[in-house]
């Protein structure tokens, strides 16, 4: 791939209001691509849709034919004594309709379910692939822009797989096949209904140009109303302490508005071409009424054959209408449809190997090993580790220290592979973590964080998450282990009580239990813990620290600590400043020198008084 189609990777593309031509044809392949990913396992349903959408066409298209028919030789045959042709014609007419009725009832429940189908696919992959990707993406895309490309996005494709394909198909059957009725009804007459096509294909596409244009703005002003919406809703606490109220309604007033403008462009160009679609279509109308009743006076053209004509020349028109709002679905469409197969194009970072390594047994830990690790977030950002050596032998119990933005999350992380050093390795028991198959990375390792997030659900439910298909019994007596037994038995409904409902909602450092219990139950060799750095009571803390205990035992672990008694009970205390180790040792050698863990244990010390 160039370069200049690197460019346009993934969701790169996003936030460019204009693009070149080849981006844009690269866009559309990849649109059409992905689209054509969808359909295919329905190709069978498609084109059984295709032969009734036809077969409907047929039965309409043949109404009027069969008017000309009855007024041409049934009425006058009837006058003459003879009503069988009338009949025939009014049988037929009552048959065509009645199975243009069933077969368009026929092929609007089938596109209606092949649509859904699809649908179904496309907000399944737009999931899955987002729960792939890395964590780097995600902190750059945010999950605004995820929801949007899952709702609203999804929405315009649904809207035009509802709507749009209908009447595209119906409009495109119809006018070819009443423009061929025309020409063989009445050649002149037909061939002048055609010339008003010449200004309605220049008006076309002009409104492809520019609804695409207009489309592409709308796709982007709403999902940026969704990201700011949503990052409104999680720091709800944050907006209410500080009183952003405000500044935040004036920022979503600025998106709603830039929102309506672009819905009002798209909607004026939907407007003009509408408009002169009707305009040809009712001047052609009027000029066949009056060329056509000048030729029936004159003899020169069947009364049942010019109301044919005009009854055809509505459903002509009719449709084109209905291609403007094809048009205008499938603009919105195309944007969403962009926006989402540059989601779904992102690789992870992160990947697991083709053929992974197995780790060797172990009962007591693992050793984990950093050689020579660098470490950068992103390409052009800055050195986050510059080089980094570390070795940590199975069962130990490792604190980090040291001022904020040192790197210790940094550190962490890597060594739950959130992401891969930018060079040097980090190995477990001597195997690369980009060897190990991701599941076996997962049971390897856990890594509690600092928010200890609590999905919606039970709490033995959220235990359980440690480790799926445990057994109610499991999740007690890990729970029992870290000490969070009691409390959880207090709640209204015990381990069944709702964690998201009022009388189920834990403070801190239940919350800070139920990780513990989380991870006892996970049971990984190594464990990597991000300290809440919230206070607790004295109570509190006392149990959190006797439940850490009991998680710590048997396993190597690595603490980011903030509480003085979380780095008293560690084997070995680093302290890590600007990405590098600037003291190693047990607390006890730390405190006996005089360097900066010693002065940090004076002041935690004089903290506590
Ligand atoms: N996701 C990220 N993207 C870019 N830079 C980051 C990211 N996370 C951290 N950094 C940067 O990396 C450096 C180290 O951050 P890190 O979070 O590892 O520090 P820390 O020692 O854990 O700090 P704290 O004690 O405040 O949590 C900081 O300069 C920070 O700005």
């Amino acid at each position: 791939m160039s370069t200049a189609e690197e460019e346009w990777r993934g969701v790169a593309a996003e936030d460019t209001e204009t693009l070149t031509q080849r981006a844009t044809l690269r866009l559309q392949r990849r649109s059409r691509a992905l689209l054509g990913s969808l359909l295919r396992p329905h190709s069978r349903m498609v084109a059984l849709a295709l032969a009734l959408v036809v077969a409907e066409n047929a039965a309409s298209l043949a109404g009027p034919l069969i008017i000309a028919i009855a007024i041409d030789s049934g009425i006058p045959a009837a006058v003459g004594g003879d009503p069988s042709t009338l009949a025939w014609c009014v049988g037929g007419y009552l048959v065509a309709s009645l199975l243009s009725s069933g077969l368009r009832y026929l092929f609007l429940r089938l596109v209606g379910r092949i649509g859904q189908d699809v649908l179904l696919d496309l907000r399944q992959r737009i999931f899955r692939h987002a729960q792939r990707l890395s964590l780097s993406f995600h902190e750059n895309y945010t999950s605004g822009k995820v929801i949007s490309r899952l709702t609203s996005d999804v929405d315009s494709l649904d809207d035009l797989l509802d709507n749009g394909v209908d009447g595209l198909l119906s409009a495109a059957l119809s006018v070819t096949g009443i423009a061929v009725l025309l020409v063989v009804l009445d050649p002149p007459l037909g061939v002048f209904v055609l010339a008003g096509f010449i200004p309605l294909v220049l008006a076309a596409r002009w409104f492809f140009r520019n609804s695409n244009a207009a489309y592409r703005g709308t796709r982007g002003a709403i999902a940026k109303i969704i990201v700011q919406f949503v990052e409104t809703m999680n720091g709800m606490r944050a907006v209410q302490a500080f009183r952003r109220e405000q500044r935040n309604e004036s920022i979503m007033s600025g998106l709603n508005g830039s929102f309506r403008d672009a819905n009002r462009r798209a909607l004026d160009v939907v407007a003009v071409f509408t408009m002169t679609v009707r305009m040809v279509g009712n001047i052609s109308l009027a000029a066949v009424l009056l060329i056509g009743a000048w030729r029936v006076v004159g003899g020169g053209l069947e009364l049942g054959v010019l109301t044919a004509f005009l009854l055809y020349l509505r459903r002509f028109y009719d449709p084109l209408d209905e291609m403007a709002m094809f048009a205008n679905a499938y603009s919105s469409a195309t944007a969403a449809l962009e926006k989402i197969s540059g989601l779904l194009e992102e690789q992870p970072d992160v990947r697991e190997p083709e053929s992974p390594v197995d780790l060797p047994a172990s009962d007591r830990g693992r050793a984990v090993t950093f050689s020579r690790v660098a470490f950068r977030y992103s390409a052009d950002g800055p050195v986050v580790l510059p080089e980094f050596d570390l070795a940590i032998p199975a069962g130990q119990t490792v604190a980090l220290v040291g001022p904020t933005g040192a790197g210790k999350s940094t550190l962490a992380k890597l060594v739950a592979r959130f992401y891969d050093p930018s060079s040097g390795s980090v190995r477990l028991d001597g195997v690369d973590l980009r060897e190990l198959s991701d599941s076996a990375l997962r049971a390897a390792v856990v890594m509690v964080t600092q928010e200890n997030f609590l999905f919606s659900g039970s709490v033995a439910d959220n235990i359980a998450l440690g480790r799926p298909g445990a057994s109610r019994s499991e999740i007690e007596s890990a729970a029992g282990a870290v000490g969070a037994h009691e409390f959880i038995s207090r709640l209204p409904e015990g381990y069944g009580t709702d964690v998201r409902k009022r009388g189920g909602r834990l403070s801190a450092g239940q919350r800070q239990m139920v990780a513990f219990a989380r991870a006892f139950l996970a049971d990984p060799s190594v464990l990597v813990l991000d300290e809440a750095t919230s206070s607790l009571d004295i109570p509190t803390e006392r149990a959190v620290q006797g439940a850490l205990e009991s998680v710590l035992a048997d396993r190597t672990a690595l603490i980011i600590a903030h509480r003085l008694s979380t780095v008293l009970i560690a084997d070995r205390v680093l302290v890590i400043d600007d990405g590098r180790v600037v003291e190693d040792g047990s607390p006890a050698e730390l405190i006996a020198e005089s360097g900066r863990f010693a002065a940090l244990h004076s002041r935690w010390r004089d903290s506590l008084v």
